[in-house]
């Protein structure tokens, strides 16, 4: 890289992260991506991408818009099933098995591998019965039960101290902050081992998004985080790993830290430092 470069390439520090590197090869791996492609009809949206989700990590995915971040996220818990048009070429492995296999349960498969939207989508119902939504699913309906659940997931999400003396109310009353977190509560609550962030935080304002990113901070210990984001700056202050997509390729995948400060790719190298995007 040049001096030039550096000079632009983001000042960590500033972030208030530490300097320490990670090594993939250290980490235990949650989702293998061993060569995939994706068509919508005949256009081609993902090139033969290949990556490694490890587990209790978070991992960021990058890039100018129509790149494919969240075209490659939806393939790890199969919402891309629900375009038409839409056809998958390869494998992703959960814990070594390929959720597109044949005996796959898609409903207990996006119950392991949960999703939180860009804008909230909280049910129109109390936020108790938001949390509790997805155990009533399961068939749980033990009052104590689900007591418990939904206070570990409220809390879990950050929101239990706001809420807890108006579980009974509608969700819709929230805002959009606390509706989000909610949304990320409603998604713990049946325990899933992967949490799929897209955008998460692009329609909060910045106190909201600064929760989020604590949120996800705190999450990472229990579960396997993926997040797109927009924001650069988001994907340096919460990842531990980043992704740079670029017109449906991995172009680099690396330690954040790595990434950021000193890129491997040119082209990683000129989306960072804003020449393109
Ligand atoms: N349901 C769909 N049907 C057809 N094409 C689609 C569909 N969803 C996405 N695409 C196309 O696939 C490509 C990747 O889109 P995707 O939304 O994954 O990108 P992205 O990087 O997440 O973009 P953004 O940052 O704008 O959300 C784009 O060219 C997009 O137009």
């Amino acid at each position: 890289m040049s001096n030039t470069t550096k000079t632009h390439a983001m000042d960590m520090s500033a972030l208030g992260r530490s300097q320490q590197e990670l090594n993939m090869d250290n980490e235990s791996i949650a989702l293998e991506v061993p060569g995939l492609s994706l068509f919508y009809d005949t256009k081609q949206a993902l090139h033969n991408v290949s990556m490694r989700i490890p587990r209790n990590r978070v991992t960021a995915f990058i890039g100018p818009s129509g790149c494919g971040k969240s075209t490659l996220l939806r393939c790890f818990n199969r919402m891309n099933d629900l375009v038409d048009s839409c056809r998958v070429d390869g494998e992703i492995l959960l814990d070594g098995k390929d959720i597109y296999g044949k005996d796959v349960n898609v409903t207990e498969l996006r119950r392991r591998v949960g999703m939180v939207f860009q804008k909230p989508n909280p049910f129109p119902k109390s936020i108790y019965e938001n949390v509790a939504y997805g155990l009533r699913i399961q068939g749980v309906n033990n009052k104590r039960t689900l007591d418990e659940v939904v206070e570990w997931a409220l809390k879990g999400a950050a929101l239990w101290d706001e809420v807890k003396d108006r579980l009974n109310e509608s969700a819709l009353g929230m805002s959009g902050g606390q509706q989000q977190r909610l949304c990320i509560a409603r998604t713990i609550a049946v325990e899933p081992e992967v949490l799929l962030l897209d955008e998460p935080a692009s329609a909060l304002d910045p106190i909201s998004t600064l929760k989020i990113e604590e949120l996800i901070n705190e999450l990472k210990s229990k579960f396997t985080i993926v997040i797109v984001t927009h924001n650069m700056q988001q994907a340096a202050r919460v990842s531990d790993y980043t992704a740079f997509m670029y017109m449906g390729e991995l172009i680099e995948f690396g330690d954040t830290n790595t990434l950021f400060t000193n890129p491997s790719k040119k082209q990683t190298e000129d989306y960072i430092t804003g020449r393109y995007g």
